[in-house]
């Protein structure tokens, strides 16, 4: 797999290099850009969850420190001489009610209930003479002060006079009962709170509630229905909250509100010393991607960051790539040039590096060391050549005397009887192509039987010589003469007729009869010949008709030449023509 894809993709030693470190450099800044990036949305997270926490914090002892001083209020009311002794509807005791409502406008009603239940006494004499005995905040406020949870106008709602609000008014009540001197109970000091209250008062934390921060401020009821933002507001639509989302031991959590909307919030509880028994829970929420959005501002820059180090980088590992790898491609060059011939390119790189160093030695002194042998291995080829060559010239020169030898006669140094063979049927050709006759001379040492016999066999070779010699120094060069066995001699005479064939053998009988030898004496020769022509078609055939002239010489008494003068006859050209496509 590495191997194709080296094929495919020729990459440089350097390009290599840097695709390596740049692919780590890669890798280390998507991992860093991630981990800075999830650890900054924890940490963004967490900063804003507690954010939440705190203003959730501060809206709850706000509410619940207001609640207590309306309570405290309407206590301390009940508790005073006015309120213990006067009668339930005196006109001071009404004005003191007037007093109260005017100085804290969210209270929509306060009146004075007698033991009974009968309203006595009120603002704006409202409910005046009415039975609310069966009114929560009356049987509660018998006993002990009370607070209770919000409900909407009942008998109130009736009577006060109309603000044009949609929904029905809403009401908390706050009762403390008033009791004599005696401490027996006279009767109950109750007020509605109007729930506009609760606006006004979580209105002071509403900076922090900036708009676009987009944080939003809830207060659930004890069942986790949202009571505030008040009916109408888009917030008071929403379900009861989840218990994920009221869970006031976790200091913030991030849950999908809806489907699509996924908010971190924060709920605190009232504080339980004042206001325990209502179990109201506040709580803000942020969404998310507000809450997270300078996370997004993070990646952004730290994108840009990373780009720009991983920019430096990757020039810083192209520039040290470059360092590494220039002195290893000087020197693959050097080698190639070597390799391709140059054997005297010098190894001279410049390297830094101690291995790199250490190779271009290595390679130095491999390099002589190669360069040494290859002219040692040229100057010892040169030598086994000119050996070769010389011991070749000798075989030529021993295989041409081999070859001489094979075709001369040891004792008489004449063409043997191989030779004649060969020149023979070269010589027909020629004659039968030259349309020239050939005369073939067989001559016969007469009596040489008695020669050995007389001089013994030594002297019957140097006779043979002697004969050779006579017989080679009387013939022309064109002629061939050689041994053809024993005491026999062969004569080939191209372009000779009968009649000069007879004049020749002639000439060799008398040459050797008249050059005695000087030990054996007198030598002669018997002679037959034949002339080969038109008529032959054998190369034998010549030398059969010699041999027969040479027996007939040899029995008509020696010393003689026998032939038949009819040769050099041809057929016409028509039977000469017939005769070459026969053969
Ligand atoms: N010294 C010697 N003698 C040879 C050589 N070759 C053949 N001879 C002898 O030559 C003689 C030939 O004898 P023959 O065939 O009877 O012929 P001749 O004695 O010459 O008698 P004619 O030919 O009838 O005249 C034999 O005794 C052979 O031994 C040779 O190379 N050297």
């Amino acid at each position: 797999m590495r191997e194709r894809l080296a094929k495919l993709l020729p990459i440089s030693f350097r390009g290599r290099l840097a695709l390596s470190f740049g692919t780590m450099t890669l890798v280390l800044g998507i991992l860093v850009y991630g981990y800075v990036g999830h650890v900054y949305r924890a940490q963004l997270l967490v900063d804003r969850g507690e954010a939440l926490h705190d203003l959730a914090t501060a809206a709850a002892t706000v509410l619940a420190e207001n609640l207590h001083e309306r309570q405290r209020e309407i206590e301390l009311l009940a508790a005073t001489p006015l309120y213990r002794r006067s009668a339930l509807d005196s006109p001071d005791l009404r004005r003191s009610l007037e007093r109260l409502q005017h100085a804290y406008p969210a209270y929509s009603w306060i009146g004075v209930t007698d033991a009974g239940g009968v309203v006595r006494s009120a603002t704006g004499g409202l409910l005046a003479g009415v039975d609310v005995s069966q009114r929560p905040w009356f049987i509660n406020g018998r006993d002990a002060p009370f607070m209770g949870d919000l409900h909407d106008a009942m008998l109130l709602a009736k009577v006060l006079p109309d603000t044009g609000d949609k929904a029905p008014p809403r009401f908390l009540d706050i009762a403390a009962p008033i009791r004599d001197e005696r401490g027996a109970l006279r009767g109950v000091l109750g007020a509605h709170i109007h729930w506009n209250w609760a606006s006004d008062v979580v209105g002071v934390l509403n900076p922090l509630l900036a708009v676009q921060k987009q944080r939003e401020l809830f207060i659930a009821d004890h069942n986790g229905q949202v009571i505030y933002p008040s009916a109408g507001a888009r917030a008071a639509t929403l379900p009861p909250l989840t218990t994920a989302v009221l869970d006031t031991q976790s200091r913030f959590t991030a849950a999908l509100w809806e489907p699509d909307a996924e908010y971190v919030s924060a709920a605190v509880a009232l504080p339980a010393e004042f206001t325990s028994a209502l179990g109201w829970r506040i709580v803000v929420r942020q969404p998310l991607h507000v809450a997270l959005q300078d996370v997004v501002a993070l990646q952004r820059v730290l994108a840009v960051f990373a780009l720009a180090i991983i920019t430096v980088f990757l020039a810083l590992i192209w520039w040290s790539a470059t360092r590494i790898s220039r002195p290893l491609e000087q020197l693959a060059g050097l080698a190639m040039r070597i390799e391709n011939g140059e054997e005297n390119t010098p190894l001279e790189v410049e390297a830094r590096s101690v291995e790199v160093r250490h190779l271009i030695e290595a390679l130095r002194s491999m390099a002589s060391r190669l360069i040494e042998r290859r002219e040692a291995l040229r100057d010892s080829n040169a030598r086994l050549e000119h050996t070769v060559a010389a011991r070749t010239a000798e075989l030529e020169i021993a295989n041409e005397e081999l070859q001489r030898i094979a075709r001369h006669d040891a004792l008489t140094s004449l063409p043997n009887r191989r030779a004649v063979d060969e020149r023979l049927h070269e010589e027909f050709i020629r004659m039968r192509r030259m349309r020239r006759p050939l005369a073939v001379l067989l001559c016969d040492i007469d009596h040489f039987k008695r020669i050995n016999d007389t001089y013994g066999h030594a002297l019957g070779d140097e006779v043979l010589c002697h004969v050779a010699r006579t017989l080679q120094r009387s013939l022309r060069e064109s002629d061939f003469i050689a041994r053809y066995g024993g005491e026999e001699f062969i004569a080939l005479l191209p372009a000779t007729s009968a009649e000069e064939a007879r004049h020749v053998a002639d000439k060799l009988r008398r040459s050797v009869e008249t050059h005695p030898h000087p030990l054996a004496g007198r030598v002669t020769l018997s002679i037959g010949f034949a002339v080969a022509d038109g008529r032959h078609e054998h190369d034998k055939q010549a030398v059969r008709e010699a041999d027969d002239q040479l027996y007939a010489a040899k029995r008509e008494g020696r010393n003689r030449v026998c032939g038949d003068d009819r040769g050099g006859e041809w057929p016409s050209a028509d039977a000469h023509r017939q005769l070459h496509s026969a053969q």
